[in-house]
């Protein structure tokens, strides 16, 4: 099955939307430098599925801040993927954050997507769940994100091969803060490549 096939099973309904969004990502995106240009052929399987792959670990009804959003990853395919889910878009940078506003009022997602300019650690609201892709190493993204889902939420964050050790590195200071760091393979499609999910969440 093609990763496009794969997400029109993923996504049902919603395809129409996510379609889209691909459509906006490798026209726009690529224009706007907010994608490289070789990134065309693997808008599904790379950035589409691999974003998707994270909706299993989001509770029913969570609100959620997608930290350095870029162009929407993981937060818009989330977003699409889960009606039930209200969530906060987060970037510092300007051509990215009129990107983000642009792009969710194309996709019809302004009720329940919120577009915020700004960094992390600037940041004081709290939500149920912290997700991120390729913001930072673990250590800074406990520093960050921590005061956004403490006490009693989650970060999930789609990490690559050297999470394991961001972990070890960050060790002291998980401790010192209480955390505790768990690493998932997940996919959003049985057919999908797998990704490494870290998840980081208060110790009980
Ligand atoms: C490599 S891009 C990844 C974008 C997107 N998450 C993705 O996976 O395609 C990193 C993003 O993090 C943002 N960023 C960097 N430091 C940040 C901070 N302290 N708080 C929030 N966002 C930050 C950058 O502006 C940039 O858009």
């Amino acid at each position: 099955m093609q990763p496009s096939e794969q997400a029109e099973a993923v996504y049902g309904d919603a395809y129409q939307t996510i379609n889209r969004y691909v459509d906006i990502l490798g026209t726009k995106g690529i224009e706007w430098g907010l994608m490289g240009p070789r990134e065309n052929d693997r808008l599904w399987d790379r950035h589409i599925l691999n974003s998707a792959a994270l909706a299993d670990l989001i509770p029913e009804g969570s609100t959620v801040v997608d930290v350095g959003s870029g162009a929407g990853l993981p937060g818009i395919p989330l977003a699409i993927l889960r009606p039930d889910l209200e969530i906060t878009l987060l970037e510092p940078l300007l051509r990215r954050f009129t990107f983000l506003g642009e792009t969710v009022d194309d996709l019809g997602l302004a009720k329940r997507v919120t577009v915020q300019r700004g960094r992390a650690e600037d940041c004081d609201q709290v939500f149920d769940v912290v997700t991120c892709r390729a913001v930072a190493n673990v250590s800074k993204l406990l520093g960050w994100c921590t005061p956004l889902f403490y006490p009693n939420g989650k970060l999930v964050a789609l990490k690559g091969e050297s999470v394991e050790q961001e972990i070890i590195d960050a060790s002291r200071r998980l401790e010192k803060s209480r955390m505790e760091a768990a690493v998932l393979t997940v996919r959003a499609h049985p057919e999908a490549e797998v990704t490494k999910a870290l998840v980081i969440t208060p110790v009980r």
